[in-house]
């Protein structure tokens, strides 16, 4: 197989990659010693399978389609057809990508019974931001769930604490149970949450002295996921050790939280990723 394109973005000392395979960004270098973001070294990236690591795009659907208000068919993918797309390169500036795809029911062999065009945003300067707009092309409304599924790359993920989403209610995941958050959030093991918030969160890092931010706009679900080491050993782009070195912060529009898609009104869901060092 051959591998993916990848186009740079970005200016020198906060130049990124991406790739028209997914839209997908791999790496940005914020004013940190560190990146922004993981991506597994063991990341498939020849085209046959989602890029593990780095921003992938989520869309039209959001994790497992038997549970998603989209309404994909059985069988369907994880995580919606917009990770394995190859989207067309549609601008290049110095520091910005434009990617976008369209989407017919007709050639998509019922795979998802809607006709709309995806087109992502990537900016890169003092700040990484992404923007993922939804438009519906088709004669009547549909729901859509969609996701930033960023690995943010921490020193440690058993040291990390998140700001921002104290008093939320979410669903979590990993126990099947609703709940509250009450002040910051450490993960201790296995976490899948799907928050209800559209506030921005931080991400703090004592490890390497610095904190993440995540702003966002159009998005009314925050998904965190570690897959921890039990989790880890069953995902195969994934080393051993490697799910201590990264938190998925995920913006996302998702399950109660999915969007009607009307013709004539697109959605757009926007992530700002910034860096400082914790004080
Ligand atoms: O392994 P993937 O299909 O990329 O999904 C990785 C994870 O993504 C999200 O965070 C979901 O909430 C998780 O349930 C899922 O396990």
């Amino acid at each position: 197989m051959t591998e993916i394109d990848i186009h740079t973005f970005g200016r020198h000392a906060n130049a990124g990659h991406a790739s028209p395979f997914g839209a997908h960004v791999l790496d940005w270098q914020p004013n940190s010693d560190h990146p922004l973001l993981w991506l597994s070294p063991r990341a498939v990236t020849d085209g046959t399978a989602p890029i593990r690591g780095g921003i992938p795009v989520c869309a039209p659907w959001f994790a497992a389609p038997d549970q998603s208000p989209a309404m994909p068919p059985p069988g369907a993918p994880a995580h919606g057809l917009a990770r394995t797309r190859r989207w067309e390169l549609e601008e290049r500036a110095p520091q910005s990508l434009t990617y976008s795809f369209t989407h017919r029911r007709a050639d998509a062999g019922g795979v998802f019974p809607h006709d709309f065009t995806a087109r992502v945003v990537i900016q890169g300067s003092e700040e990484l931001t992404v923007a993922l707009t939804l438009v519906n092309d088709d004669d009547h409304p549909f729901a859509v769930e969609a996701a930033l599924h960023a690995y943010l790359a921490v020193g440690d993920v058993k040291d990390i604490t998140i700001d921002g989403l104290d008093g939320a209610p979410y669903y979590d995941a990993a126990k099947g149970r609703n709940a509250v958050q009450k002040g910051a959030l450490s993960l201790v093991g296995p976490t899948d949450r799907i928050y209800v918030s559209t506030s921005p969160i931080h991400v703090m890092d004592p490890r390497w002295g610095r904190r993440i931010t995540v702003d966002k706009s159009g998005s009314g679900t925050t998904v965190v996921w570690n897959p921890w080491r039990e989790g880890a050993a069953r995902i195969a782009d994934m080393g051993d050790d490697d799910w201590q070195r990264f938190v998925c912060v995920e913006t996302a529009n998702a399950r109660q939280r999915a969007i009607t898609l009307w013709p004539g009104h697109p959605r757009r869901l926007t992530a700002t990723y910034g860096v400082d060092q914790m004080d």
